[in-house]
């Protein structure tokens, strides 16, 4: 106990951020509780990264097992490739408990104590918790709020959560529409069509801007349609968007145009996937009490050392992290938020580099990058005064690729002319998730295409891709 606090540190959200941040604490020293309110593990292990990547992998093994053309150039056939939609969906729920569980024992075997209930600040260093037994007070020498986000439904859309749905039901596998309409070309929307399509449903794709993966590198983005959409049973409506969705059987969807807002087409399908976006679980957390306030879009104010702001000046003892912080949603960030968070409690200094924290998303063939995509880093050229320089290399060009039957794929290095200085890395193709770390690694300490062109990668793997690009950026 310190100081008279119940505890050092209370987290508010048991997801990978809070979970991140109450086992480095722990190990720091601190005496820790989390609180919450519903599943423990939040939404990567519930209902994101862990049941999405595990649909992923079985869908991707059947995409793979039915490509006779790819297999027979390997000399292999196999025929009659089947699949129960149940196991499948089974496969991801297991996984979902296992991983909760794993979580769970994780924080009791380190003696955080958790506690179950909607946790809010009532004052500075103080939480109430509504608990089965009632409200609870805790007093915390630091407290760190993660309470996450959830899934952004435009208005005009109605969700019924079985023939309209979100990730939230998406990742239980419930059905397998014959036609199904997904909205949105980010990552929820990309990784769902390599699922739907794997298993043959056939799909429309909506985006409202005027690019399909609006989020990714240009270059990226067209080869990644190239080779995920366009070869598949995927219609796309770009530059379109869903203005009304009414669930039923059939669900009836109303196309209109994004910029002129004219009504375009009414389709009708067996369902739909609403993908746009997730916005922050940031009501109700008490705030006010210690005189913070939520930003316009309603995520938490922090600076770069995760302390929350109010009016752009430090609130004492009071940190945010994770998907509510709206920085970058994704697990890992919020999890080295946490870290930080928790260094930053105990009087080490320390800053979040959000440049080096590498993204993917996992189709087949996965896409991934670390920093600032070609035209971001063009526009930061021109304000500070310095050329930027790109280097692509390309997976037909490499041996294990091609040894793999699956050639597909690019590597691109974006960095500055003047300095040698990797300002972002992207890669569509076989394993890219795995390869974009040594990019990340690269540009967290903010290395030169001159240092690394002269590392040795081993042959033959899928790494010399990367090898290759740094090379041609210094040839
Ligand atoms: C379909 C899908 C796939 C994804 N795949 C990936 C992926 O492959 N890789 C990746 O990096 N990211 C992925 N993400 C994103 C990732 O899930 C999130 O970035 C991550 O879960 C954010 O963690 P968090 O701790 O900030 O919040 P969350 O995981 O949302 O956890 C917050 C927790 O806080 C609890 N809570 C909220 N308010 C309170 C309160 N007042 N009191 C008590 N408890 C409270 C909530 O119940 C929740 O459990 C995916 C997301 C989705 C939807
Ligand atoms: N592999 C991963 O790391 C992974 C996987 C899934 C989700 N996530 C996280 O979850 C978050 C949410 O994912 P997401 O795909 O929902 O969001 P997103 O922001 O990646 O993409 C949403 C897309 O929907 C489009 N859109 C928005 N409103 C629309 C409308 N009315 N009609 C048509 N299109 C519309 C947007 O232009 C955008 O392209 C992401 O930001 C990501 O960080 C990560």
């Amino acid at each position: 106990m310190s100081d008279g606090f119940d505890y050092d540190l209370v987290i508010i959200g048991a997801g990978v951020g809070g979970h991140g941040a109450a086992l480095h604490a722990v190990s720091c020293g601190l005496k820790t509780a989390i609180i919450e309110a519903n599943d423990m593990g939040g939404t990567c292990v519930n209902r994101g990264c862990i049941p999405s990547k595990a649909l992923l992998a079985a869908s991707g093994k059947v995409r793979e097992l039915r490509n006779a053309h790819h297999l027979k150039a390997l000399g292999i056939q196999i025929s009659n490739v089947q699949f129960s939609r149940e196991d499948i969906a089974n496969h991801a729920n297991n996984l979902v408990s296992k991983i909760q569980g794993d979580l769970t024992n994780s924080l009791k075997r380190l003696g955080v104590d958790i506690i179950r209930g909607w946790g809010k600040l009532v004052g500075s260093q103080k939480v109430s918790v509504s608990t089965d037994s009632g409200e609870k007070t805790f007093t915390a020498k630091d407290i760190i709020l993660s309470p996450g986000s959830i899934p952004f439904v435009p208005p005009g859309i109605e969700v019924d959560g079985k023939t309209v749905f979100t990730s939230d039901q998406g990742v239980k596998l419930e059905t397998l529409p014959d036609w199904v309409a997904i909205i949105g070309s980010g990552y929820i929307g990309l990784e769902f069509s390599d699922v739907y399509s794997a298993l043959g449903c056939e799909i429309t794709m909506i985006e409202a801007l005027d690019q399909l993966m609006p989020g990714f590198d240009r270059d990226i983005a067209k080869l990644a349609e190239r080779v995920l959409i366009t070869p598949r049973d995927i219609e796309t409506h770009v530059g379109i968007y869903a203005k009304r969705v009414i669930p039923g059987s059939p669900v009836v969807i109303e196309l209109a145009n994004f910029k002129t807002k004219e009504d375009v087409d009414v389709i009708e399908v067996d369902a739909c996937l609403v993908a746009t976006g997730r916005i922050p679980a940031t009501q109700n957390l008490g705030l006010e009490s210690v005189g913070a306030e939520l930003d316009r879009r309603n995520y938490i104010p922090v600076n770069d050392s995760m302390a929350v702001l109010s009016s752009g000046e430090v609130v004492p003892h009071l940190w945010a992290i994770g998907d509510a912080t709206g920085k970058m949603m994704l697990a890992h960030a919020a999890s080295a938020q946490g870290i930080i968070a928790v260094e930053n409690i105990c009087g080490r200094t320390k800053q979040i580099d959000y440049e080096s924290i590498p993204a993917a998303a996992f189709t087949h063939p996965e896409v991934s990058y670390v920093g600032k995509t070609e035209t971001a880093a063009r526009d930061m050229g021109k304000e500070l005064g310095f050329e930027v320089g790109v280097a692509k290399s390309y997976y037909k060009g490499n041996s294990k690729a091609l040894a793999e039957g699956e050639a597909d794929g690019m590597a691109k290095v974006i960095y500055r002319k003047d300095t040698g200085e990797v300002l972002g890395v992207h890669i569509f193709g076989l394993h890219a998730s795995d390869l974009i770390h040594e990019a990340s690694a690269a540009i967290a300490n903010r290395q030169t295409v001159h240092t690394l062109a002269h590392l040795v990668h081993a042959h033959p793997t899928l790494s010399e891709v990367l090898d290759e690009a740094y090379k041609r950026a210094v040839a």
